[in-house]
């Protein structure tokens, strides 16, 4: 029988440098454990719990990890079920922040701090396979005497790290045994169990992080690529590595000699360093393509079968939830990043009484967005909109002030309200703003200073309770640098500032197709467009924006014989590049796409919403060329 004295003289023996029989990464420890963390291995001591608030702290930062890995663990405790085998989750810090034993060993597996709370830090425990793993980023086991402490001795413990997206070790999986046969090869099948349930936890991870980039998996095996693959990486819209899993990072620094361990070298580096692969090749490697035929090359020769999974579309911006806009704004768009985003600003804004300024080139829909914002804010009063540009000057301080009985020639006997005491209550929508008279913009200020309207002619001054929301298509900022409007007042109509998008740069430009196709459609029953007249209008730049679009929809749905809008409906000047004999078919259509686009295959292909192999094989089919 190994006595403590026997254990205490091996480790000696291995302080000063003799050779052992045991594993190479447990003579490590021991010599770490004495020369680093200066502990004396005749001195043992109990396992070590933190107190309650320090485990609640920890399980706070762990939150998230715990989540994700919850299932993992469950999974792997059903695998070794009825083989009295205890599941510990730590943090780097080697704290226990997830446990699963059972229950009727409690006691004794919280004495052997096999339990919530435990710390088993190599400092604090010496040798054990937590403490060891975090040291050294390895899966392994440290069984029975294998533990610097004599405390421990009876527990076979075997661990794997768990790597964050960017490289980083951020927990321990741990699957302890009270007591175990005496040979540590009976390890070796919970080794392979943790460390397969690690990597399944981090590939959970890096899909619940990168959801709006594209994933890559990889499998050496095509059996496995889709079911359980080794490794995989996450790469961002320029093409970069934004992230990747333990077996991911091996891969890349295998491929051109780099060291895995270190994750600055890879995160942001573009994918294309590494594979034999562009971003643009990612639509080729989803599950559209058969398994066998998904196979990228590493820079260093090596295959691998590769599964890409498209950035998730519907991106919501963070802290709201679709159920919380407000029904008029969402409304306003589909499911594209930006317009999402947009839809959750404005509905905060909309419950607070800040001024707005909408931005946005001509049509885009500006004054839309500000009855939405209007109709989501629960104001009880009117919407006034006010086109500052239309107004004729000398009509513009009566319109928006009123006037008393009298107050000019001209004017009413009974005097008039203006704009503004109208949307008392409500909101008043000032659009191109900009286009304010000087003047005109100083009585303004006063009015959104004082809360109170003078209307022409009179000297009593009435108060209002509006909101502002103002629109603007020239760059507001650029004006009150050029001196042509007031830095004051553009800071008070400012607070928050809405952008809305051109519509060619719109990702939900076929959502905003069928919305103008509905409204079209109920005189002559419901119309839709044929897949080359929605291509022809995606090559169109519309410098009109929604408005533009609107026009055409609303010609060509007055035009079309049948239900189904096709090129030949379109105002001329959508078509106005395509040969009158060939005008509707899908070549030409894609011609129009491929033109607007300088033939830049890539962008026709993202613009359209097809993969590149799709348009290059509709390119030979149709014969097309660039024009010369
Ligand atoms: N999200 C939308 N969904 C459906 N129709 C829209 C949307 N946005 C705008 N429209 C339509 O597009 C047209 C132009 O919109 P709007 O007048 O709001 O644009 P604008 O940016 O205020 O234009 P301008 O700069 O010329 O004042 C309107 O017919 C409007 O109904």
């Amino acid at each position: 029988m190994f006595s403590h004295s026997d254990h205490i003289r091996e480790i000696e023996r291995v302080g000063r440098g003799l050779p052992s029989s045991r594993d190479d990464m447990v003579v490590k420890s021991w010599r770490r454990c004495l020369e680093h963390h200066r502990l004396d291995p005749a001195q043992a001591c109990e396992a070590y719990i933190v107190p309650e608030t320090r485990l609640k702290e920890h399980r706070q930062q762990s939150e998230d990890l715990i989540a994700i890995a919850r299932s993992g663990l469950e999974h792997l405790f059903r695998q070794v079920a009825g083989q009295n085998y205890v599941l510990l989750l730590s943090d780097r810090q080697g704290v226990t922040v997830e446990f699963l034993g059972d229950p009727l060993f409690n006691n004794s597996l919280r004495k052997a701090g096999l339990y919530l709370g435990s710390e088993w830090s190599e400092w604090r425990a010496g040798t054990c396979a937590v403490g060891a793993c975090i040291e050294t980023g390895e899966a392994l086991t440290i069984h029975q005497s294998d533990h610097f402490d004599n405390t421990h001795t009876p527990l076979s413990c075997t661990a794997a790290p768990i790597y964050d997206i960017h490289g980083e070790l951020s927990a321990v999986l741990d699957i302890s045994l009270l007591s175990s046969p005496i040979l540590k090869t009976s390890q070796n099948l919970a080794l392979h169990l943790v460390t397969a349930s690690a990597r399944r936890i981090e590939l959970a991870n890096l899909m619940a992080q990168a959801r709006h980039q594209w994933v890559l998996r990889f499998s050496r095996s095509p059996e496995f690529l889709d079911v359980d693959p080794e490794a995989a990486i996450s790469i961002d819209g320029l093409g970069r590595i934004a992230g990747m899993t333990q077996g991911g990072a091996k891969i890349l620094a295998r491929s051109t000699g780099l060291d895995w361990r270190d994750p600055r070298l890879i995160i942001g580096e573009p994918v294309s360093r590494f594979l034999d692969l562009e971003i643009d090749d990612l639509p080729e490697l989803t599950r559209r393509r058969p398994t066998q035929e998904r196979l990228v090359f590493a820079r260093d020769g090596n295959a691998l079968f590769a599964h890409a999974i498209e950035p998730h579309s519907g991106v919501r911006a963070p802290g709201v939830s679709r159920a919380q806009i407000p029904p008029p704004l969402r409304r306003l768009g589909g499911d594209a990043p930006e317009i999402v985003a947009l839809q959750a600003k404005a509905a905060k804004l909309a419950r607070t009484a800040l001024p707005i300024l909408i931005q946005g080139e001509t049509g885009t829909g500006k004054e839309y967005l500000a009855r939405a914002i209007h109709e989501g804010s629960g104001l009880t009063g009117r919407f006034v909109a006010i086109n500052c540009a239309a107004i004729p000057e000398q009509l513009i301080e009566s319109e928006l002030f009123g006037y008393l009985p009298g107050a000019f020639t001209g004017a009413s006997a009974k005097g008039r309200k203006g704009l503004i005491e109208q949307a008392d209550g409500g909101t008043l929508f000032l659009d191109e703003i900009g286009d304010m008279p000087l003047a005109l913009q100083s009585r303004l200020l006063r009015v959104l200073a004082e809360r109170e309207v003078l209307p022409v002619g009179g000297t009593v001054p009435r108060p209002v309770q509006i909101r502002i929301v103002s629109a603007s298509h020239r760059p507001l900022q650029t004006l009150v640098s050029q001196g042509a409007f007031r830095e004051d007042l553009y800071y008070r109509l400012n607070a928050a500032t809405l952008s809305v998008p051109p519509l060619r740069d719109r990702r939900d430009f076929d959502w905003v197709v069928e919305q103008m196709l509905e409204r079209h459609s109920h005189a002559a029953g419901q119309r839709t467009l044929s897949p080359a007249a929605l291509v022809a209008l995606k090559a169109h730049d519309w410098p009109g924006n929604i408005r533009e679009l609107d026009n055409a929809i609303a010609v060509a749905a007055a035009l079309a014989e049948a239900c189904v809008i096709d090129v030949s409906d379109l105002p001329d000047y959508l078509v106005a590049r395509a040969e009158p004999d060939d005008a509707d078919d899908a070549g030409t259509a894609l011609r129009l796409m491929l033109d607007a686009c300088n033939w830049n295959i890539s962008e026709a292909a993202r613009r359209l919403g097809l993969d590149r192999s799709t348009v290059h094989r509709q390119v030979r089919r149709f014969h097309l060329k660039p024009h010369r």
